[in-house]
């Protein structure tokens, strides 16, 4: 959907314009079935801007987040567990496609190798900015660091709160879902107990 592979995506610019253009059309035929007047000044450009709003939301399509990793893997004998906690989550749920959001903490003991710390954030946006569930995103990124480093072991925990939740249905507005993913060591109750006391004050 978006035509280059830009490493920040704070800025994207570069839009597939021919999807573009397609979403947009939809978009003016949805806002028109919602009731309004989309050629009213506020919502002249609403097609076009949802258009290119949804085509940044699910760029992690464009992304190969398993290529990010090895992109930065370095040679390091260094067998402590790794955290990096607090990461913000930006998705949208697969099934009403309203965004969840929330933080990640992700944690991996290494095995010979190393990543570049950033990188970890990275994956956690690639595998975010698609139709997401929660649970599969946690294990999404679980998997690609175990895959990519053959550590011993990975730890993935997220705590979001589901618009679809909030804002509609059942209209739980404080509710938080939590969920995590272990591989090896982090499947050993001292490992992981470790791991949720340094990320604990971030969970409930
Ligand atoms: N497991 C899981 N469920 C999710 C996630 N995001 C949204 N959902 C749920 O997906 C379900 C879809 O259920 P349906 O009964 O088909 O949809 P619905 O009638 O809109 O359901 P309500 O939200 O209960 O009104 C809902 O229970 C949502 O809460 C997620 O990340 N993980
Ligand atoms: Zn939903």
């Amino acid at each position: 959907m978006i035509l280059s592979k830009i490493k920040s995506y704070e800025k994207i610019e570069q839009y597939d314009t021919k999807i573009t253009t397609s979403l947009a059309e939809n978009y003016k035929t949805i806002i028109e079935n919602l009731g309004e007047d989309v050629n009213r000044e506020g919502l002249e450009k609403t097609p076009e801007r949802v258009a290119k709003a949804m085509q940044y939301l699910t760029h992690g399509y464009e992304l190969n987040p398993l290529e990010i990793l090895k992109s930065a893997l370095f040679t390091e004998d260094h067998k402590q567990m790794i955290v990096v906690k607090d990461i913000e989550v930006y998705s949208m749920c697969e099934h009403h496609m309203l965004p969840f959001f929330g933080k990640a903490h992700v944690a991996y003991i290494p095995n010979g190798k190393i990543v570049g710390l950033s990188k970890i954030p990275r994956i956690v946006d690639a595998f975010a900015r698609r139709m997401q569930v929660q649970e599969r995103l946690t294990d999404q990124i679980k998997n690609c660091i175990q895959e990519a480093l053959n550590p011993l072991g990975v730890a993935v925990v997220i705590e979001a709160q589901h618009m679809c939740m909030q804002m509609r249905g059942i209209q739980k507005q404080n509710s938080v879902t939590t969920t995590s993913s272990f591989t090896g060591a982090f499947e050993k109750d001292k490992t992981r107990k470790e791991f949720i006391s340094l990320v604990s004050n971030k969970l409930s």
